[in-house]
């Protein structure tokens, strides 16, 4: 039997000069959250938990009743055990304090307890992203200005899918691995060690719905894919779209390709879809490290200095070559 995700962090972290527990201590935590989420995912009409919650998020978003119970179960599993000193998630408006029952500690964490809420109830792969910050030096009562941290500053970041199987990717910035879980045995397992993007690809992901609304560089990028050959690239491209972030960064950590959801103007004020915080840089954390390449279209997405717990930044993500084609573009190459 391949290593276990657990012991694949404690040997990790045994390279880590006076490392305390604390960090394998929050992994197992988020490891028990993401496999209660994978149960109830996993069950979905046998125990009444598809369809909408009837509420909304602070983004306006109708809520899924997933989105409320996989927000909640990861507090639950995360709150008590003394490694967080606060949380922040989509589904919440502010930050979540650690109730003062429970200890706390070094590190913050931002995650999106279900990522591709549109196609849970159609059974379509979904999943939770996090993204492990440490709390400032002698900050005790942590509040949202703690967590406007740039990506670089990034512990950790990674991924469950809830998928035909449930994975778990994870770097903390050595490199990315994957990990599956064997039900019968209750843990996940590395399958799918050092994981590296291609840097070349033909294959492209953007809803080609918004295409009236994006800008130039991106309009003329996504045209040049559509024709391919017939259109001056030296070859053709094939299109996926699947509505899940984390089910088209996977794809791409496994054969290559570039993700696209661009800068649009169809909502003024609005620079993107994507949420920078639980989304956007903890991928970008992923998908560099296995190579790849991410960016507004303008800067490194992870050099950003964030400005709101809930901001939305446009994404332009993967094969490092195309990923830097649509960078090109958009300074006028
Ligand atoms: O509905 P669209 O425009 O295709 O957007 C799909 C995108 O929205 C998301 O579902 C947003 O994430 P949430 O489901 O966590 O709100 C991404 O996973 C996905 O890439
Ligand atoms: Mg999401
Ligand atoms: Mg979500």
């Amino acid at each position: 039997m391949s290593k276990s995700l657990i012991q694949f962090i404690i040997e990790e972290q045994r390279h880590i000069p006076n490392a305390s527990g604390d960090f394998t201590g929050l992994l197992s935590d988020i490891i028990s959250a993401c496999k209660q989420i994978a149960h109830d995912v996993n069950k979905g009409a046998l125990i009444g938990v598809l369809g909408s919650a009837g509420s909304e998020n602070i983004q306006g978003e109708t809520q899924k009743k997933l989105d409320i119970i996989t927000n909640e179960v990861f507090i639950k599993a995360n709150e008590w055990s003394g490694h967080l000193a606060a949380m922040a998630s989509e589904e919440m408006d502010d930050i979540y304090e650690i109730p003062k029952q429970y200890p706390r500690g070094k590190y913050l964490i931002t995650f999106d307890p279900l990522d591709g809420s549109s196609n849970i109830d159609v059974n379509i792969s979904v999943g939770t992203i996090f993204s492990i910050l440490r709390c400032p030096e002698g900050v005790t009562n942590p509040t949202a200005a703690d967590f406007m941290q740039p990506g670089t500053k990034q512990v950790c970041a990674g991924y469950a899918l809830y998928g035909p199987n449930t994975m778990m990717v994870i770097t903390t910035g050595h490199g990315v691995n994957g990990f599956t879980l064997d039900r019968d045995v209750g843990d996940f397992f590395l399958t799918h060690p050092d994981m590296q993007i291609p840097v070349d690809t033909q294959e492209f992901a953007i809803n080609m719905s918004n295409r009236r609304y994006w800008e130039e560089p991106v309009q003329r990028y996504i045209e040049e894919c559509v024709k391919g050959k017939d259109g001056g690239r030296e070859k053709n491209f094939n299109m996926r779209w699947v509505a899940s972030m984390v089910a088209e960064i996977h794809r791409i950590l496994t054969r290559g390709g570039i993700f696209l959801y661009p800068f649009d103007n169809k909502e003024a004020g609005k620079a993107g879809k994507l949420r920078l915080m639980y989304e956007a840089n903890p991928m970008s954390f992923i998908v560099e490290q296995a190579g790849g390449v991410c960016s507004t279209g303008r800067e490194r997405i992870m050099e950003l200095q964030p400005t709101g717990l809930h901001q939305r930044v446009p994404v332009i993500m993967g094969s490092k070559n195309e990923v830097e084609r649509v960078v090109g573009y958009h300074k006028g190459a």
